[in-house]
């Protein structure tokens, strides 16, 4: 799919990987808008709409998504890059892991993309088809490698990113004979704020763990690989690792 003046709803598109794919679809010709609990200044710039709301909440995403159609017009795509990170180990220092803390991170990063997706693409099947093939959308939803990997600490977090990896195909199966396309971005480690305040000696044996290049990932290589989903029509229910070829070990 062209991305030309097509409208992209982008989840957490307020920070790190989703506001690298804001700076992206904006730079080649689509109409963004942003869906985040936290707004930035909404006069930085004018090309996108900003729009507050907590992704695990039915009523408001369903209000946002109204309000971005009505605004902006057809939604196209939709990428979900919204998602928290805590660490918790199943028996810790002060006990057992709080079954609430375990929750919060199923309800935004797996119930909170399922949430997303399933209202934007009720939105795509309503729209006409763009090509012969039938083509009405793209869904893109953000994973990890925690998904095939999960450190010591992250059970949560990977149980929740397995999940977004395991709704991957069944979604797509859903969805395709219907015109919407659905694939998962699981990255390794990037340089986002989410990583922000590690020092050199955690994140050091990170980049040296990765195959090459020796770095961390950059958000701008993330939103790349979000363009390309968007315009390889032949790419559907897959989950693709963006990791420079890292194993995440244990710790
Ligand atoms: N940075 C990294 O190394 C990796 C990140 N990821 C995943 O990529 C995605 C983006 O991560 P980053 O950009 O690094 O994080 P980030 O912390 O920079 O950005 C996350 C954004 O999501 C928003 N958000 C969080 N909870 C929300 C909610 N309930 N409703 C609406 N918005 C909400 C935040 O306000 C923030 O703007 C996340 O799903 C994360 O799990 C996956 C692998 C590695
Ligand atoms: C890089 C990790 C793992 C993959 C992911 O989806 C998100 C991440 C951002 C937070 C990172 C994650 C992991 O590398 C472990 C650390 C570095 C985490 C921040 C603190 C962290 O748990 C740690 O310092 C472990 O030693």
């Amino acid at each position: 799919m062209n991305i030309t003046d097509k409208v992209v709803v982008i989840t957490g598109g307020a920070s790190g990987l989703g506001g690298a794919c804001v700076d992206w679809f904006v730079r080649h010709g689509a109409k963004v808008a942003v869906l985040d609990r936290r707004i930035p200044d909404p006069t930085a710039d004018p090309q996108i709409v900003y729009l507050e709301a907590d992704v695990t909440q039915a009523d408001s995403v369903a209000a946002v998504m109204d309000k971005i159609a009505e605004q902006l017009g057809e939604i196209r795509v939709c990428i979900n890059c919204a998602g928290i990170a805590p660490a918790g180990k199943t028996v810790g220092r002060d006990g057992a892991l709080a079954l609430d803390k375990f929750r919060q991170v199923i309800d935004v990063n797996l119930i909170g993309s399922f949430n997303v997706l399933r209202l934007a693409a009720e939105k795509m099947l309503a729209l006409e088809p763009l090509d012969a093939d039938g083509a009405r959308g793209v869904i893109i939803n953000t994973a990890s490698v925690a998904a095939f990997e999960g450190q010591i600490g992250q059970a949560a977090y990977a149980a929740s990113k397995g999940g977004v990896a395991a709704m991957t195909l069944p979604i797509a199966r859903d969805l395709g004979p219907r015109g919407v396309r659905v694939n998962t971005i699981a990255p390794g480690v990037f340089e986002t704020p989410m990583m922000a305040g590690l020092n050199e000696e955690f994140v050091k044996p990170l980049e040296q763990a990765v195959q090459f290049p020796k770095r961390l990932g950059r958000a701008e290589e993330f939103a790349k690989l979000a363009a390309h989903i968007v315009d390889n029509d032949y790419l559907n229910g897959e989950v693709i690792r963006l990791d420079g070829g890292i194993r995440m070990g244990p710790r």
